[in-house]
């Protein structure tokens, strides 16, 4: 299906406005972390997730990105504990990322972009029936944001948590999807140690198509919304 968005000129994020009027909201992602603003929460909990290797089903052209689609129709691959309250399912994962490896993440850290962002995707099925009703709640949502800066990288299996860098220090905030529809529905995770991915891999990622089948091949070069105001908010690390 044609798509009314995308990264280009005419539908990109500095006009998502006009079909997607949250994306003036207030708890608008991604955000640009300034590391000396951030506050301390001893009442934050490390990270606690378990991920079945048979979940991810699929990977697919969603348009705006390439994404594993899971298996979401139970509660095999879980994340829990860290900033959330009950147990999220996962969704599915997706990267974004930049016309050259100088930049493609959609958060940044104390003015650093990196080359690319790793979104590992969950759902509160402890309170809501699905993901679509869970996409509609302030606590519906919880992604894990994984920075990715260029450099040469092994790559593992599926098992998003072999994505994840060594160290799972975090931080969070409240905020939304950074695609539209642009709900206000996401409890943010972002881990503070990057993982590497190759330039090759990087240009892999530009490859992709966002026009459709038939019509002239148009190479997704950028898929990454630029950060967006913190408004009424704090960021939350677990680390010192
Ligand atoms: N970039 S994002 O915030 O993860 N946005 C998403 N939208 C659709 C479902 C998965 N995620
Ligand atoms: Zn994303």
């Amino acid at each position: 299906a044609r798509q009314s968005w995308g990264y280009q000129d005419h539908n990109g994020p500095e006009v998502w406005h006009e079909l997607f009027p949250l994306a003036n909201g207030d708890r608008q992602s991604p955000i640009a972390i300034k590391s000396s603003e951030v506050k301390y929460d001893p009442f934050l909990r490390p990270l606690s997730f378990s991920y079945d290797l048979t979940s991810p089903k699929v990977i697919l052209n969603c348009g705006y990105a390439f994404s594993i689609e899971c298996d979401d129709t139970e509660d095999r691959s879980v994340l829990r504990a860290g900033p959330l309250k009950g147990s999220y399912r996962l969704r599915q994962l997706h990267f974004h990322w930049g016309p050259t490896d100088d930049y493609g993440s959609e958060h940044t850290v104390d003015g650093l972009e990196f080359a690319a962002e790793l979104h590992v995707v969950h759902w509160n099925s402890e309170k809501y029936p699905c993901f679509v009703d869970a996409a509609q709640q302030p606590d519906g949502l919880a992604i894990v944001g994984v920075l990715v800066k260029g450099s040469q990288v092994a790559f593992t299996n599926f098992d998003p948590s072999s994505l994840f860098p060594e160290s799972l220090d975090y931080w969070t905030y409240h905020g939304s999807l950074t695609v539209p529809p642009l709900l206000e529905s996401v409890i943010w995770i972002v881990l503070r140690q990057p993982i590497t991915a190759s330039s090759e891999q990087l240009a892999t990622f530009r490859s992709l198509l966002c026009s459709a089948k038939g019509e002239p091949a148009c190479c997704l070069l950028s898929n990454c919304r630029p950060p967006q105001p913190l408004r009424n908010r704090h960021v939350r690390a677990f680390f010192h």
